[in-house]
């Protein structure tokens, strides 16, 4: 199993040591030790089920650890320990149309409506707020009811609110999902601003690196009980991914764009009981 540590320097946004999730008999992942510095873009990978949103979870506060520890920002994690220091873009789900929220109420939400901390002046969450819905591009309808706007519409303000907050670390689970390919550029393009920006380290969970793959500085790539983690060169090669699958896998590049073909898992992971720990 590889060691996770990156190069010592400020204290890192996020901190795993020795950190295993088992549901029952179903091991997740285990022996992770992660340093993310502050500022670095990480993608998160692996086929259905290999613990990806799992380990999100467990980076909000909503999922304990079978073992091992996790600091965020320097603190203890867990529930007590994540507040503001935490934004985190959910997996597309269809807003009902008759939420009673304009889109700019939504990116508010980010700044004081369920965090933790200090109320800021209302004239300095309106200025954050105009900036977050400039810079995804929502001005246009940043006066609608959120309810009424489409799938991806809806996306762009989640990653508004997410990072209206200036937070330490910024968890992305699969937030391009519903979003066409000039979106899906965008988004990515504006979640790398932001880090660079604001110094927010950045967990990116997603089936397909290629939208991010320019910004990405490392990857953690989750199969079969196991991990692997490095530059993108490093960890998406034919070797490396076939050896964590354990079955062929060939990495196959197209232009710009990488192409992982083969990948089964070894075997079916048992289902247990569901636990108590939340759906972030
Ligand atoms: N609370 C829970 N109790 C028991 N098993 C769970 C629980 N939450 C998730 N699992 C199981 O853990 C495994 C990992 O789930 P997780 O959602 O983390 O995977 P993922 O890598 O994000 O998958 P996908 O790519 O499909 O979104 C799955 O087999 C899932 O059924």
């Amino acid at each position: 199993m590889p060691s996770a540590e990156h190069s010592p320097g400020p204290t890192p946004a996020l901190r795993l040591r020795g950190a295993e999730l088992s549901y029952g008999e179903h091991r997740l992942w285990a022996g992770l030790d992660l340093d993310v510095a502050p500022g670095e873009f990480v993608a998160v990978l692996g086929a259905n089920g290999a613990g990806k949103t799992s380990l999100l979870k467990v980076l909000l506060g909503r999922q304990a650890l079978s073992r091992g520890t996790v600091e965020v920002g320097g603190r203890p994690g867990g529930r007590a320990g994540v507040g503001r220091s935490v934004g985190y873009v959910p997996q597309q789900r269809g807003l009902d149309p008759t939420t009673p929220l304009r889109a700019r109420d939504f990116v508010r939400l980010g700044v004081d409506g369920h965090r933790w901390g200090p109320w800021l002046p209302s004239r300095g969450a309106r200025r954050r707020v105009d900036a977050a819905l400039a810079a995804v591009g929502a001005e246009d309808y940043a006066d609608a009811p959120i309810g009424l706007l489409s799938g991806g519409e809806q996306q762009r303000l989640r990653v508004a609110q997410a990072v209206v907050g200036d937070p330490a670390l910024l968890l992305c689970d699969e937030p391009l999902l519903s979003l066409d390919l000039h979106h899906q550029g965008q988004v990515s393009a504006l979640v790398d601003r932001c880090r660079r920006e604001t110094g927010a380290a950045v967990l990116f969970v997603t089936h397909d690196v290629n939208p991010v793959l320019p910004y990405v500085d490392r990857v953690l790539y989750l199969a079969g009980g196991r991990f692997e983690i490095g530059p993108p060169a490093e960890v998406m090669t034919s070797e490396v991914l076939t050896r964590l699958y354990g079955s062929p896998v060939e990495v196959l590049r197209s232009g710009d764009r990488l192409i992982v073909a083969g990948g089964a898992e070894p075997s079916p992971h048992p289902h247990p009981e569901p636990r108590p720990g939340g759906t972030p």
